[in-house]
């Protein structure tokens, strides 16, 4: 099954992580690695997640002048991931240099680039100076993004029909702030249930804390994959 799910493995180390890896196998679920992991456990395991059979997306958000953004992800590429990102605020050069530095083989990883965070409100954008609507500031990034030759965006579901209408089926759109509707929004603000999620147009369900936080995270994510058959 290709499944739409990508589980975000915010766990303090790979003992935390490996936890519910062990439970899991590709056709439940892909595997989204972040910050948080990363620092702690370092590229050996993601490669170790790959070889797992996982497809990995290696969330790093790479947000800097485009030689060294480029010089990332070609390292990001050599370990092996299905999908990574950068911050589509970084501008056109630089999500240039990300694109040209994977290169055009047909099992390069997918790059896409977040747009607005899914944690921000207008109040937020107001404090960093942009005067539009999220739904505005997410199409004008998203569409950069596409005119750059990335694969997709990171988005809010609330964002995606209007994004499959904008820039059509093949633009991947990877969704977080998903919330199954008894699960807390915590510091999420644009939020969807996997579902309604789904059917507005997201390619890809990015859910951490409702199945990592869940008593029993492998009931909560098969409870998720019922709800969206
Ligand atoms: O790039 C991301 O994955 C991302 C972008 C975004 O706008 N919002 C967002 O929440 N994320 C990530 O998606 C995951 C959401 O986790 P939960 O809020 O616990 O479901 C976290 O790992 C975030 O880092």
């Amino acid at each position: 099954m290709d499944t739409k799910i990508i589980v975000a493995l915010d766990y303090p180390d790979q003992v935390e992580a490996l936890k519910l890896v062990q439970q899991l196998d590709p056709s439940l679920c892909r595997l989204k690695v972040g910050k948080q992991l990363f620092t702690a456990a370092g590229p050996r395991f993601v490669e170790e997640l790959v070889k797992r059979g996982f497809p990995v997306f290696l969330d790093l958000k790479f947000h800097d002048i485009p030689t060294t953004v480029g010089l990332a992800c070609a390292a990001a590429a050599n370990l092996g991931v299905w999908m990574m990102n950068v911050h589509a605020l970084g501008g056109g050069a630089m999500l240039r240099a990300a694109r040209a530095a994977l290169g055009d083989a047909a099992d390069r990883p997918k790059l896409i680039a977040v747009t607005l965070l899914t944690s921000m409100s207008e109040v937020d954008m107001r404090e960093i100076g942009l005067q539009d609507t999220p739904r505005a500031a997410v199409l004008r990034l998203a569409k950069l993004t596409k005119l750059n030759g990335l694969d997709g965006v990171v988005c809010s579901a609330q964002e995606a029909s209007m994004l499959k209408q904008e820039l059509g089926k093949d633009f991947n759109l990877v969704t977080p702030g998903i919330r199954p509707a008894t699960a807390e929004v915590g510091d999420q603000h644009r939020v969807m249930t996997p579902a309604a999620a789904l059917a507005a147009g997201s390619d890809y369900l990015v859910i951490g804390r409702p199945i990592t936080h869940a008593p029993d995270p492998l009931a909560a994510l098969l409870a998720i994959h019922q709800d969206i058959l």
